[in-house]
């Protein structure tokens, strides 16, 4: 009988990680991919989904501990889909992210970088996330908030996490039980009620925002929680209410409202004050997105005279920051709210010289007629649409700035805009903005030849 069929046990030694966090093996010229293994390790191995040339696993027993494995600071480690790789050193996550980073750019992109740099390590490697937006359930009567176990729906239930930032800890107890008696949204059945809770702090400032995603309307009285929670909470700037309906994994609606208090609060980046709101995009990692900012001024090194376009913008925490030394700055993004935000905050700080227009990257670039000398791009993890690429081949600005993170799609489209030699790959700068995930952020220059 063959062993290479599901159920079917192995003992295997882990050589390197991939790009989902699994540890990678090798047998009879197969691969195996292991959830929470580390490389150096050899594990017994249970195999699982089998398809001709590779397999799926699950780890048994560790059967001689790397070096590279440590005690998870998450008691819940082995369980919760936050994080993959709680176990694996920190240095040793770094050094796979650099890997992972440089194969997507050589096997998909086909392309040597002029200049690959190493990895930029986060500050705190726990700790670190001023935003978390925990699906909520009913238990057994209780109220349950966590991420999702590894591979399912099921909630893992936290009371605290060591990768958000300790201040938000405390509120996370708190309205868990405070939701006690409110109606929470069953996913299997669609009944409404509370089906997220949102919690974000500006790690700078220490102001606060509690966001409920509600799925219905809102109950009569939760105005009078909100307030409670407000005046409870200092540091708590603002509770809003999403409200989002439909069945499916999106988070938020469109619709977002204030119960209490303010629906933004306040962070300082790059010395900006920033006004982020209850569902637009910030960067999780505040330390760390400063150093994409440096990063960003270093290379541009931008003399007064440039007109920069920032595509998927945000609330224009990257192009803000630039304004100061450029001539001007038009920011683009399709979601609202960051809009009404990036240009409250460009009002805030004096910033005359930029604007923001809320338009969907693809219908609005092939349309735009403009010179522009640097180009920033910080897509979404899919990438840019094929119909930007074009638009940015026809233009051709002279330097172009990738943010991305997700190394896949950064090169696939890095190699289509260098394919037709329009372009070279100056630098890349692997960043780590995600601790204890396998998730990576990259900085890609493109230079027109
Ligand atoms: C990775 S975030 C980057 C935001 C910003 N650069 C920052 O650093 O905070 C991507 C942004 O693109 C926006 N977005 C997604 N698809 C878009 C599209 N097709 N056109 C314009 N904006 C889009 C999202 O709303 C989100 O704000």
């Amino acid at each position: 009988m063959s062993v290479w069929q599901p159920g079917a046990v192995l003992d295997l030694k882990i050589h390197t990680l991939n790009h989902t966090g699994d540890g990678v093996a090798r047998w009879q010229g197969r691969v195996v991919f292991v959830p929470d293994a580390v490389p150096g390790d050899r594990l017994r191995v249970r195999l699982q989904h089998v398809k001709p040339q590779y397999a799926n696993g699950v780890l048994l027993e560790v059967l001689e501990r790397s070096p590279q494995r440590v005690r998870p600071a998450c008691i819940v480690a082995d369980k919760c889909g936050g994080c993959q790789w709680q176990c694996i050193d920190y240095h040793a996550q770094l050094a796979a992210k650099e890997q992972l980073v440089k194969e997507a750019i050589a096997r998909i992109g086909h392309l040597q970088p002029q200049a690959f740099l190493p990895i930029l390590a986060a500050p705190s490697p726990l700790g670190y996330r001023n935003k978390v937006t925990y699906p909520l359930a009913r238990r057994h009567g209780q109220v349950v908030a966590g991420y999702y176990q590894k591979g399912s729906h099921r909630i893992v239930n936290l009371n605290q996490c060591p990768v958000q930032d300790p201040r938000l800890n405390p509120l996370l107890a708190t309205l868990k039980a405070d939701l006690q008696p409110w109606p929470i949204y069953d996913e299997s059945t669609g009944s409404p009620g509370v089906r997220h809770l949102g919690l974000r702090i500006g790690q700078r400032t220490g102001e606060q925002l509690i966001t409920l995603v509600l799925a219905g309307d809102i109950p009569p009285h939760l105005e009078g929680q909100a307030q409670r929670w407000y005046d409870q909470f200092a540091a708590v700037v603002g509770v809003c209410v999403n409200i989002n309906s439909q069945r499916g994994n999106r988070i938020f609606g469109s619709q977002t409202r204030v119960l209490a208090g303010q629906l933004y609060l306040r962070e300082v980046l790059a010395g900006i004050e920033f006004h982020v709101g209850a569902t637009t995009f910030f960067q999780v990692n505040t330390a760390q997105a400063e150093q994409l900012i440096q990063t960003l001024e270093a290379w541009l090194a931008l003399s007064g005279t440039e007109h920069l376009l920032d595509l998927y913008c945000g609330i224009g925490t990257l192009s803000l920051p630039l304004a100061r030394s450029a001539a001007r700055v038009t920011g683009v993004e399709c979601h609202p709210d960051s809009v009404t935000q990036a240009i409250a905050t460009a009002r805030h700080n004096g910033l005359t010289n930029t604007e923001f227009i809320c338009a969907v990257a693809e219908e609005w670039l092939p349309h735009w007629c403009n010179t522009v000398d640097v180009l920033l791009l910080d897509p979404p993890r899919k990438g840019c649409d094929r119909a930007v690429l074009d638009a940015i081949l026809g233009q051709r600005p002279p330097r172009i700035v990738y943010v991305s993170c997700h190394p896949a799609t950064l090169a696939r489209d890095l190699g289509y805009l260098c394919q037709a030699g329009a372009y070279q790959l100056a630098k890349v700068q692997p960043l780590d903005m995600f601790p204890q995930t396998a998730h990576v952020e990259t900085i890609a220059l493109l230079t027109a030849t």
